[in-house]
This record gives C-alpha cells, structure tokens and sequence, in this order.
C-alpha cells in the first residue's frame, strides 16, 4: 500500500482518493468488503459521477470522503488535506433534505454557515441571499420546510450547502425521492449552478442518463467489493439540457455505458485489475 506524508499531498487537486479500501466488520457475522483499492482523483471544478449497481459501494466511498466513515486502508485528501473525520471544506446533499422544521428556508440555509463559525454575521446574510436565488427560493425565504414542496426542500438543502462554500460538494442519490418532472428540472438547475459557481461536485446516481447528463466524466464502479471498473469522459459542455440527450453523443455513450455496467456485474468472479483514475 503505497504511503504518503502529509507534507507531500497535491494541493491543485479538488479530491484525491488513493487506495481506498474498506471492510466493514459485524459482530457474529462475515466481513463485508464494499470497497477495494478505489482511487480516483478530481480536479477543481469538476462534475463526476458515480454510478454502479446497488451495493457496490457507491455510498461508502462518498461517507468516507465525508468523514463519516473511516476506511480500513487508503487516504483520501481534500485540497490538500487528509480527510480524518467530517470538516467543513466538503458538504454533503443526501437524498432526504433533512431541514430544521423550526427553522424558515433562510434560517436553514443559513445553519450550515452558523456551525462555521468563521462566518461573520454579515457575510451569513450575504451568503444566504446568494444561495436563496441560485436556487429561486428568494421569495420563499419566511417559509417552513412544512410549507415546502420535496423539490423545494431539496432546492434549500443544495443552496444551504453551496453557501458553506465547500471544497467538494458530495451529492448522493439527491433527487432519487423526486418526482420525474421535478427530478429533471432540478438535474438542470444543479448542472447549471455548479457550472456558474465553479464547484467541484461527486455525484452518485444508478441513473445512467443522470450521470451522463450532468458529468465531466462518469466513474462505473463493478459489483461489490467495489472497484472502478470503468471511465467516461463526456466531451459535451456543460450545462447541458434536455437536447443532449437526444444527440448522437449521447445515445452511444449510454449504449457504452449500459455495456460497461452489465459487464461489471459479472466480473467480480474474473478478478478484474483495478484502473486508478487520475487527472
Ligand atoms: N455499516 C455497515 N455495516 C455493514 N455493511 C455495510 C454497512 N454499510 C454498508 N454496508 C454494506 O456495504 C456494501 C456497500 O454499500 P453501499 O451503501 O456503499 O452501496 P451503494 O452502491 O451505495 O448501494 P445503493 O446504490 O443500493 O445505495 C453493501 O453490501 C452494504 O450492505
């Protein structure tokens, strides 16, 4: 397992996963190995998704790069730092919006800014005015997440990330309670946002359009223990819209991709090698 000190870590990365291997261990019960010798690097302002079939370990990659889990061996550093437990240089958008219910959409997107504590009052309210209207909520700032659709809520839970200004924004399954229109609409506007401000997003889906839709590039992970399996660049700009997905870019690199996730579903008995995924 190659080793590195902390003064040697690439601080021009956004994210830089090396090794990453987890085994989860059960009293009384087998070792669960969801994640093997996973290593994928993301440069600044990147859009990559993850997709892969249920269970292969999508969710504990990102928990991991979250803080929430720890790895059994591997590093992860984000900008230039070694990941030891959650920190506010990443966010993370899981798929229930988990809002304060006491607490208005302004006051919830201002939350995560508050546990910063390094915001200053001022720049708060600026921040949060910046986000509401990122995401249209401006003029639903003095409302309830009880008054608020799911879409609504999803919308404050992103807005209430971006304004934390993470160095990575870790986004899992983020739209997989939504309806098709909302969904669709919502997957333009996240496109759109982090194109307009720069973020550097990780984004896990098993939608294959969705991936292919919002990504500089899609990471096909194979069937626990999970692995890379497979890269794909998507040369298209972004954002991109609902037209994309009718062009003949798109059309073959989904038959590539559809492909690539039925080949790795078998491949767990073949051994594969295990390509890292480097800038
Ligand atoms: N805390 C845990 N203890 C034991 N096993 C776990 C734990 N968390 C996850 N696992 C197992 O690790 C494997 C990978 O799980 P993970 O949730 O990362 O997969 P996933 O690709 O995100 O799946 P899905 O797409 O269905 O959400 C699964 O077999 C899961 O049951």
């Amino acid at each position: 397992m190659p080793t590195t000190s902390d003064s040697d870590l690439p601080a021009d990365l956004a994210l830089d996963v090396r090794d990453a291997t987890k085994t989860f261990q059960q009293p009384g019960g087998q070792p669960v190995h969801a994640l093997q010798d996973v290593s994928l690097a993301v440069r600044p302002g990147d859009f990559v998704t993850l997709l892969g079939p249920s269970g292969c370990g999508k969710s504990t990659l990102l928990n991991a790069i979250a803080g929430l889990t720890s790895l059994t061996s591997g590093k992860i550093v984000v900008a230039g730092q070694p990941v030891r437990g959650p920190g506010l240089d990443r966010s993370v958008v899981f798929q229930q919006a988990s809002l304060l219910p006491w607490r208005t959409v302004r006051g919830n997107i201002a939350y995560g800014m508050e546990l910063q504590r390094a915001v200053k009052k001022s720049e708060q309210t600026e921040r949060t005015a910046w986000a509401m209207d990122l995401v249209g909520l401006t003029e639903f700032a003095d409302r309830f997440p009880s008054q608020l659709s799911g879409g609504m809520q999803q919308r404050v839970n992103l807005a209430r990330a971006l304004a934390t200004r993470p160095k990575v924004l870790l986004m899992d399954e983020p739209f997989g309670a939504l309806d098709a229109m909302t969904k669709a609409r919502l997957q333009i506007e996240v496109s759109t946002i982090s194109r307009d401000t720069g973020a550097t997003v990780l984004f896990v889906t098993h939608d294959i359009d969705e991936a292919l839709l919002l990504a500089d590039r899609v990471v096909v992970m194979s069937r626990r223990p999970g692995r890379i399996s497979r890269v794909f660049e998507v040369p298209e700009k972004r954002p991109r819209n609902e037209e994309f997905l009718e062009t003949k870019a798109f059309v073959t690199l989904r038959r590539e991709l559809r492909l690539s996730i039925e080949d790795s579903l078998v491949e767990q008995d073949r051994e594969p090698s295990t390509p890292s995924v480097r800038s």
